[in-house]
């Protein structure tokens, strides 16, 4: 999961790494996520799912869904009870890659 979690472009104040548990409390205080959708799977409740939800732009990654994301990865790491955690995204695309500004700048990168 640590090497899940350094995927991520670090997000100051939430990957460090002895966070005194905060993103499980407030994981645990059922956090409302914008950007993602988080759940326990499995009959031992012990998978972590993690969708990504932006689907009006095809899950493109903004700095808010980073920060969500990253949130979660570190909830679910510090959950003993999670043993593996699945990321997955939308029905059409995983992600549309790295949020760009206006859509000239998506169409222009293809
Ligand atoms: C970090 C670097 C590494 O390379 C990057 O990730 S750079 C970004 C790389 N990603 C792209 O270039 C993907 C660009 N998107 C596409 O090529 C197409 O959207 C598609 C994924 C092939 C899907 O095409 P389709 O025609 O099915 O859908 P639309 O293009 O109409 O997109 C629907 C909707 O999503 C918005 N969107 C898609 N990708 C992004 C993005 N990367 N950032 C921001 N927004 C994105 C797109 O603008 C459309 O929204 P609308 O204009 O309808 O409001």
């Amino acid at each position: 999961m640590a090497a899940l979690r350094s995927l991520l472009p670090c997000v100051p104040g939430l990957l460090r790494p002895r966070h005194g548990c905060a993103a499980l409390r407030t994981f645990a205080a059922g956090a409302k996520f914008e950007y993602i959708i988080t759940e326990k799977k499995g009959k031992a409740h012990n998978v972590g799912l993690i969708q990504l939800n932006r689907p009006k732009a095809l899950n493109a990654l903004c700095k808010g869904l980073i920060t969500e994301l990253s949130q979660a990865l570190q909830a679910f790491e510090e959950d003993r009870a999670v043993g593996a955690i699945v990321l997955t995204g939308g029905e059409k695309v995983f992600a549309g890659g790295q949020h760009g500004s206006g859509s000239w700048a998506v169409r222009g990168a293809v």
